[in-house]
């Protein structure tokens, strides 16, 4: 490191050598070397690597290139002489490939800003969205009819004056276009939500206006599922706590959708049906699972939220972010603060809902905009999650490990040291319970067992590599159908990898191979209007086994019970966040398989994703 850049030697060749780059990654560079030899200037190693590293940066998720830390990019530490920062960063904004803000109508395929080396199309994304989100948040909203809906409010909310964080939420959303609901597993964003819908129907009713136009989507189709089922659930139970009429709750959404449906595909193009020009023709947007949104799809749905239309995010920042580029939720949570003290005006124009609150100084365009909802209500259950998530979350490897050895979380089974799931004290277990999934019965009535199918998944941190998803899936269909067997089998768990809207099954879709009467396999997923749809398993998109898979492709998915196996050797993919991730996929049983060097290794490391969007979000 730190070597100047004089002496250096040639960079893209040692990133050759050490196989960091794509072939993408390369062609651009050398495309960059080609057009310098024809317009007859020698091209300066440092910003052709720098340009390749660029691009392989937003295929490891970051929004841009950071000089400062080019070790982000590879997963091993490589011997690589990196250049110092400073005359490197001052090398690119020398270069005519690169712009700089202030010379923004520059066609180059780059542009370097708050010291990072970016994309030129991902910049513009950034930037987009930073513009997009002070634009919403900026837009003026009506204020609420107190009279007419305080009895309502108090009804869904007794304790609003008590500082119940869901009442400042919900209360907050009446008053702003732009709301973040953020919080754990369990903590009542969905219940929020159902509350707000409700509030929002009950105002428009008192205006003499149509019911509001509401729409509920996720980024994928599994989480676009759940978020209604525990949207019905929450209507289901405000229907009986509160007596309400079944009129209002009739007249709230009865569908979510995927955020590129929402949006509107456009076959072969990477853009959508609405955007600014043709925006969403909606009055309130939910989105549920934020955090898996990344960046360009955020700017897009940002960009197609018109100027009176509601957005609320819903989301935990503290999961994983999107495998796909930028840090977007947690950006947005950067910038907002927790919402426990809120802007003067702000305050004073929700006492009226909430009683005296905390007053901030904050002042930054997205100051007020988000509520952290803190007490999870799960706890009655027999997972005992709460304190070991928090001490994942906060980094904190001796809290975590004494939770875990003390055996006293209920539901918690920690299996330390080179234990394998498969292996004699529980394969017959995990095998029985798949194998149960195939029984007599579940040919007959494919929803329940599909159902069922989410009784039990293997998560891991990797894909590859001994204890990486792919092996032990094949270990597991080994032991279930053979060796020899075909590719499907009655009870094999798939899961779908690509997005495809012929069939409308996306990435991360799980679904079950059951035999039928005449004997052929037939594949069910869930959805359609009898709850599954049976596909042929030749035709279905990309996919792969589903008995075990990666906490990414888990994220937004829950499981009654969840063996999480870490591998033996820490990696850089491991993080806080993927495990905090994990963790909090379980429902009733969490078993995690892991050594303390590893634990400790993967509670010392942030999910780190580099980005400029918390910096244009500020001031
Ligand atoms: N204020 C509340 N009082 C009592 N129970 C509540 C309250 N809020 C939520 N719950 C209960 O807690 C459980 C979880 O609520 P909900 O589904 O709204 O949480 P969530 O944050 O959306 O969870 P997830 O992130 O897992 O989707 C539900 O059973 C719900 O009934």
């Amino acid at each position: 490191m730190n070597t100047a850049l004089a002496n250096a030697t040639p960079l893209l060749d040692a990133l050759r050598e050490a196989r960091l780059l794509r072939p993408l990654d390369h062609a651009l560079a050398h495309g960059l070397r080609r057009l310098d030899g024809a317009a007859g200037r020698t091209s300066d190693d440092h910003v052709l690597a720098a340009a390749a590293l660029a691009s392989l940066a937003v295929s490891r998720g970051h929004a841009a290139f950071d000089p400062a830390r080019p070790g982000l990019l590879s997963d091993t530490a490589l011997a690589i002489d990196w250049p110092a920062p400073d005359p490197w960063r001052a090398a690119l904004a020398a270069s005519p490939w690169v712009a700089t803000p202030g010379d923004d109508d520059a066609n180059t395929p780059l542009y370097m800003e708050g010291g990072l080396l970016y994309l030129r199309r991902y910049r513009m994304y950034e930037q987009r969205l930073a513009d997009g989100l002070r634009r919403i948040a900026a837009a003026d909203v009506a204020p609420p009819d107190v009279h007419a809906l305080a009895s309502l409010f108090d009804a869904l909310f007794p304790l609003a004056r008590d500082g119940d964080l869901q009442a400042r939420a919900a209360a907050l959303a009446l008053h702003r276009r732009l709301t973040l609901v953020t919080g754990g597993p369990g903590t009542g964003k969905t219940t929020t939500i159902a509350r707000l819908l409700v509030l929002l129907l009950a105002q428009a009713h008192a205006d003499g206006q149509p019911p509001p136009r509401i729409a509920l989507a996720a980024p994928t189709g599994r989480a676009a599922e759940r978020m209604l089922e525990s949207l019905r659930a929450a209507l289901m139970r405000l229907r009986s706590d509160t007596g309400m009429s079944g009129d209002l709750i009739d007249a709230l959404p009865d569908s979510a959708s995927t955020l590129h449906r929402l949006l509107g595909t456009i076959p072969d193009s990477p853009r959508f049906r609405h955007d600014a020009d043709h925006p969403l023709p909606f009055d309130a947007v939910i989105v549920d699972e934020a955090s898996m949104v990344d960046l360009p799809l955020m700017c897009k749905l940002v960009d197609a939220v018109a100027d009176g239309t509601r957005l609320v995010l819903l989301g935990d920042p503290d999961q994983l972010p999107s495998v796909e580029a930028g840090d977007v939720l947690a950006s947005i949570t950067a910038a907002s603060g927790d919402g426990d003290a809120l802007p003067p005006a702000l305050a004073e124009a929700l006492r009226p809902w909430l009683g005296d609150l905390r007053r901030s100084a904050e002042s930054g365009p997205l100051a007020g905009h988000r509520v952290q909802l803190r007490r999870g209500y799960r706890q009655s259950e027999s997972l005992q999650l709460a304190p070991l998530a928090d001490a994942v979350r906060d980094g904190d490897a001796d809290a975590a490990l004494a939770l875990l050895r003390g055996g006293t979380l209920s539901g918690v089974h920690f299996h330390e040291g080179p234990h394998d799931p498969l292996g004699s004290t529980s394969r017959e277990r995990l095998l029985g319970t798949w194998r149960a999934l195939a029984d007599a019965d579940a040919s007959a009535d494919p929803a329940a067992a599909l159902q069922r199918a989410s009784s039990l998944r293997v998560l891991t941190a990797l894909r590859e590599g001994p204890q990486g998803a792919t092996p032990l899936n094949a270990r597991i269909e080994d032991a279930l159908a053979g060796s020899s067997r075909s590719p499907y089998f009655h009870g094999r768990l798939l899961l779908v990898t690509e997005n495809s809207y012929r069939h409308r099954l996306f990435n991360g879709d799980i679904g079950l191979c059951l035999r039928d009467a005449d004997g052929l396999l037939v594949a069910w997923f869930a959805g359609g209007s009898e709850g599954v749809r049976a596909f042929h398993p030749a035709t279905l998109p990309a996919h792969t086994g589903a008995f075990a898979m990666t906490v990414h492709k888990a994220q937004g998915s829950e499981f009654d019970n969840v063996w999480l196996q870490l591998p033996r050797q820490d990696a850089r993919p491991l993080s806080r966040e993927l495990l905090y991730t994990a963790l909090t996929r379980a429902r009733r049983e969490l078993h995690l398989c892991a050594d303390e060097a590893v634990l400790r290794a993967t509670l010392a490391r942030h999910a780190h994703r580099v980005s400029g969007l918390a910096r244009r979000l500020e001031g």
